[in-house]
């Protein structure tokens, strides 16, 4: 039984869209608006699982709501509680996707105010909502670093 899972969690999915799914070098990072408590920190872009939705198809809904792209979902990025979940504090557990934008444009729709694309760099000059730490230190392993910085 894997660790630390949350009781009876709330289901949440979220993206790390980035520009190429086999060597990501750029990751979208996108600054929350509500609830206060976590105004202008920064996430994932997603959201709740609907009851009866699969958590992928949720991961379009949410997207096309608040960046108003579609995207290809690419692979799961692994977490440690059951079926590779996040947990977020103690009462939700994060499902995370890599996924490219197919069309569109993302754009601060809904539920943000800001979006940046972060290099490799820069993945930590924005203040990560703090379950989302652990997330990004799995992403920055993923991503590769632009071969002109390659010795
Ligand atoms: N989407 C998302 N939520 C995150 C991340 N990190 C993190 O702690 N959370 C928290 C914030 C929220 O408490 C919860 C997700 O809820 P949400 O507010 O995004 O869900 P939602 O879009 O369906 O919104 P609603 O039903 O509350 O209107 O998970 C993240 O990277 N992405």
């Amino acid at each position: 039984m894997p660790l630390d899972e949350p009781n009876d969690p709330v289901e949440v999915v979220a993206a790390a869209l980035v520009d190429d799914l086999a060597e990501p070098t750029r990751l979208l990072a996108a600054r929350r608006t509500e609830p206060p408590a976590l105004a202008g920190g920064w996430e994932l872009p997603g959201g709740k699982v609907d009851p009866g939705e699969e958590a992928v198809e949720a991961l379009h809904r949410e997207l096309r709501e608040e960046l108003g792209v579609e995207v290809a979902v690419g692979d799961r990025v692994d977490g440690p509680l059951a079926r590779g979940r996040w947990p977020l504090g103690t009462a939700y557990a994060m499902t995370v996707h890599l996924a490219v934008v197919t069309e569109g444009t993302p754009e601060p729709i809904e539920d943000h105010d800001a979006l940046r694309w972060l290099t490799a760099e820069d993945l930590y000059a924005v203040p990560w909502l703090p379950g989302d730490l652990p997330i990004v230190d799995a992403l920055a392993a993923r991503m590769a670093v632009p071969r002109r910085f390659r010795p």
